[in-house]
């Protein structure tokens, strides 16, 4: 099948790729990565820590270097690829939005649970007023059915967003749930649609030609896969596919994988693989940001990490609930050994 389409890619390696390395991304290694991607002609690169804007905190993983540092430095290697930020309202600010365009950030990324659009009104309001790109992010999209999909991203629409994307947070969905969520929403709004894909279920390459195919142009990417749970959609793979498919992206292939190998590969603190953790988080309809929050409580009360994800999906537990993991770690400790100790304050 030929398509004529133009597809942007924004790559989130320096944004999803930071809950992969705990946060811990140097001003180096984003000025590293930021130029090389900069050189294949990467339309956008997302920079902030991996729970976006303000997301540094004992609650959500502090990061080892100043966000506002990073953009900086992603802005100061970067004359062809927009940076973009993400924010999600109640953890990152107006204001940190406001610093963020003031030095340099040229779009803003408005993440919000998939049911609810109206808290963003007033980021995408501001950020427009700051002159940025808008992208309304409908996060676990999964949870929700497809009509009120369709309602939320005409809400992010009548907001100003320029594109509204369906976000795959937990890797969960099927194709042809990609299908109908990125059909309805091409059919209710006249902005552009984007797709955001997990590969914790390994769908995330199927999932993303899918959402193309129903006329999805602005997709996410991550060089070698660097992202939350197993990962997102393999941003150097998908250039190479969407080649051979007839559809040009204006990336330099060679240079992709040239910084996967040479600079991404270096960085990574273990391949970004589908283990029995991260296929338990697509399994159960999981948080990919959830996974080493789990894998800390599980370790600290002697758990299955797999039990606690499970537990978390029964629940519905949705990004800003992070304390539930703990709760739930001691709860299926009770339940296994009569106490609720963390196995370090046992002898
Ligand atoms: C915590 C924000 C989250 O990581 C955003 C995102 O990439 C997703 O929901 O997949
Ligand atoms: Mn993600």
């Amino acid at each position: 099948m030929t398509f004529e389409k133009e597809i942007k890619i924004t790559e989130v390696a320096l944004r999803d790729g930071s809950h992969a390395v705990s946060h811990q991304y140097t001003v180096e290694q984003v000025t590293t990565i930021a130029k090389a991607l900069n050189e294949a002609r990467i339309p956008y690169i997302e920079v902030t820590h991996g729970d976006g804007l303000g997301g540094s905190s004992l609650q959500y993983g502090l990061s080892k270097t100043d966000e506002m540092k990073l953009i900086e430095a992603a802005v100061a290697v970067s004359d062809f690829s927009k940076i973009a930020v993400l924010l999600l309202p109640g953890i990152g600010t107006i204001e940190d939005l406001k610093q963020a365009a003031k030095i340099g950030a040229k779009m803003a990324r408005i993440a919000t649970h998939v049911t609810e659009a109206d808290i963003a009104k007033q980021h995408i309001e501001t950020a427009k007023d700051l002159g940025m790109e808008t992208v309304g992010f409908l996060m676990m999209s999964h949870m929700a059915p497809v009509e009120k999909i369709v309602e939320q991203a005409k809400l992010m629409e009548s907001y100003g967003a320029d594109t509204v994307y369906i976000v795959d947070s937990a890797g969960a969905l099927l194709p042809d749930q990609v299908r109908a969520r990125i059909k309805a929403i091409r059919q209710a709004i006249s902005i552009n649609v984007g797709f955001h894909a997990h590969n914790n279920l390994s769908l995330a390459m199927g999932n993303t030609l899918a959402a193309i195919e129903e006329g999805a142009t602005r997709i996410d990417g991550s060089i070698r896969c660097l992202g939350a749970g197993a990962g997102n959609t393999q941003t150097e793979v998908l250039v190479a596919v969407l080649d051979r498919m007839g559809i040009q992206t204006g990336i330099d292939l060679y240079k992709l994988m040239d910084v996967s190998e040479d600079v991404v590969s270096q960085i990574l603190q273990k391949p970004q693989i589908i283990n029995r953790d991260s296929l338990t988080l697509g399994y159960a309809g999981v948080y990919s940001s959830f996974l080493l929050h789990a894998k800390r409580a599980a370790e600290k009360f002697s758990v299955d990490s797999r039990d606690i994800l499970i537990e978390l999906g029964k629940r519905k537990i949705v990004g800003g609930q992070e304390d539930m993991i703990v709760d739930v770690a001691a709860e299926l400790s009770k339940k296994k050994s009569g106490s609720a100790c963390p196995s370090t304050y046992t002898t």
